[in-house]
């Protein structure tokens, strides 16, 4: 696994701080972050892969400082939008995974063979001609974690990805971000999709209240709100 680490890491948008003095290091498997609306998520998550960068403090993944490699980066950790609209570029379902790989000079096969294994690792089997935008949201969805898992990121960063989605098509794509060998950080709502997950970081106001099991994590955050 990665280690990513957050050092004294503090944000403001303008004059509007939301992220204070975040002391994190993040080494295992499957971490949750949790948090109420406007809590700091979301700029946590994005500072990841330097979506974002920290107004103050440094976030390192393996040592990179996000800050200043970011194209390094980027190579390691891929990033899951809430809405997959944001990231399906291409026309169809098997360009929009080839695109993915437009910088990697791989040989034209090679390319041909990761997208038909993302087809079927992703129940898009079938659907390699198929117009993106017709995809239901949670197939949608697949394709974008698939454009992400194509490149073969050492981390994932999925920021609500299962928010739009319903019941079944949420099933899905939690089954993937809890069965892929990459290491996995879920920005979410969705408590339930955090069972089994190795570490949950709760944030409040900018700030890590707590940090722990999805067992104790859970319950320390629905206290908070009460
Ligand atoms: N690009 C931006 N410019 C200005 N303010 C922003 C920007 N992005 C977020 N904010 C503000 O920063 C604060 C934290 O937002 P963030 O999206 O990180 O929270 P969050 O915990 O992910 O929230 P949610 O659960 O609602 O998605 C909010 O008050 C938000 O309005």
């Amino acid at each position: 696994m990665s280690v990513i680490r957050f050092d004294g890491v503090s944000h403001a948008y303008g004059e509007r701080r939301v992220l204070s003095g975040i002391d994190l290091e993040l080494t295992e498997h499957r971490i949750g972050i949790i948090g109420s609306n406007g809590s700091g998520k979301s700029t946590l998550a994005r500072m990841i892969n330097g979506l974002v960068t920290p107004s103050s403090g440094k976030v390192t993944v393996d040592g990179l400082d996000v800050s200043r490699k970011g194209g390094e980066v980027r190579r390691k950790v891929g990033f899951v939008f809430t809405d997959p609209d944001n990231q399906i570029v291409m026309p169809t379902v098997g360009e929009d995974l080839a695109f993915s790989l437009r910088r990697s000079k791989l040989p034209r096969s090679v390319v041909a063979e990761r997208v038909q294994s993302m087809l079927e690792r992703f129940r898009l089997d079938g659907h390699a001609d198929h117009p993106a935008h017709l995809l239901s949201g949670g197939q949608k969805q697949m394709l974008a974690i698939g454009a992400v898992l194509i490149r073969e990121p050492e981390v994932i960063v999925a920021d609500e990805p299962t928010t739009l989605l319903d019941l079944r098509n949420a099933r899905m794509v939690t089954d993937v971000l809890t069965s892929v060998d990459q290491q996995v950080i879920v920005v979410t709502h969705q408590l339930a999709l955090l069972n089994g997950f190795d570490r949950v970081v709760v944030i409040h106001e900018g700030a890590v209240v707590h940090d722990g099991t999805p067992t104790d994590a859970v319950p320390a955050y629905e206290k908070l709100l009460a």
